[in-house]
């Protein structure tokens, strides 16, 4: 795999610094500060309207923050347009798209285009330099087909895999941009808990082979319990607990910010 994805150098830290968001007199998110250390897996939990989905737009530059930072190492993301903050190694799945169109092959191949160089002339034109970038980000797919469990379905329309596959796709197709941290959007969200298991598995093995951070925001307790280092726990836009998966279990806040929404009580997802 290329440089970036290979995890030689651990990835900077994730700096979320006072993050605020309004909208039209709603306070999403409160001054927010989280750090998502290189390599490890930081979950932002909390109860349904908390501002985890708001969080992860400022995260992509898909929502521009009221006031606060956020920097990936040295580099400055606050406010960068989409594209520029996944080109500085951010890359994120959604919550409720499913892709539908294409083979897996075509949806991963769509995925390594941010990275292209030899431009689209070139490319229509065959030309060899083309034809050799061509080649070798279809092989980088076919890693991340393997890293994901997804390469016994790399030619197939993606229409015909079950609902854990298709959303394994989304994960892939994020993997192909080779960040340097991973925002993962709900990644279990309706899935069996067999699908579930094995998500939880493949996130495991990503983190592990790439050396990437990853920032998960997830309702499946069981899988957060089970996958991340840190935890953050947001309530009406505010940071109420931060702490190991233990700690975040047994804190008073947490577990009154979930009553009457239902304790954070962990599915099955072994
Ligand atoms: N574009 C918007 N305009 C106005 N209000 C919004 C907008 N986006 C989110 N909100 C509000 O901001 C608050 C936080 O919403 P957000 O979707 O970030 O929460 P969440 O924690 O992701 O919830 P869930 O777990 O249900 O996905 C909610 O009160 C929501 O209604």
């Amino acid at each position: 795999m290329t440089a970036r994805a290979a995890g030689s150098s651990a990835p900077p830290a994730l700096d979320v610094r006072g993050v605020t968001v309004r909208f039209a007199g709603l306070t999403a998110l409160d001054g927010v500060s989280l750090t998502v250390a290189p390599g490890s897996v930081h979950a932002l939990i909390g109860p349904n309207g908390a501002g985890k989905s708001t969080c992860f737009n400022v995260l992509s530059g898909l929502c521009r923050p009221t006031a606060g930072t956020v920097r990936l190492g040295d580099a400055e993301l606050t406010r960068l347009a989409p594209h520029r903050i996944a080109a500085l190694g951010v890359a994120r799945t959604f919550q409720n798209i499913v892709t539908t169109e294409g083979t897996v092959a075509d949806n991963l191949m769509l995925g390594r285009h941010a990275l292209s160089r030899a431009g689209f002339t070139a490319g229509a034109l065959r030309l060899p330099r083309a034809v050799r970038e061509q080649r070798a980000h279809l092989a980088a797919a076919r890693e991340i087909a393997e890293l994901t469990g997804l390469a016994p379905h790399f030619d197939t329309p993606v229409a015909l895999l079950s609902y854990g596959d298709r959303k394994r796709v989304e994960l892939a197709r994020a993997l192909c941009l080779e960040p340097r941290v991973l925002l993962l959007d709900e990644p279990v969200a309706g899935m069996n808990a067999a699908e579930r298991a094995r998500t939880a598995e493949v996130v495991g093995d990503v983190r592990a082979r790439l050396g990437l951070s990853v920032l998960l925001v997830e309702h499946d307790m069981g899988l957060v319990m089970r996958l991340a280092d840190q935890v953050t726990v947001l309530d009406f836009g505010r940071v109420i607990a931060h702490g190991t998966p233990d700690e975040i279990r047994r804190d008073p806040e947490v577990l009154r910010a979930y009553l009457g929404t239902g304790a954070p009580a962990e599915e099955d997802t072994a």
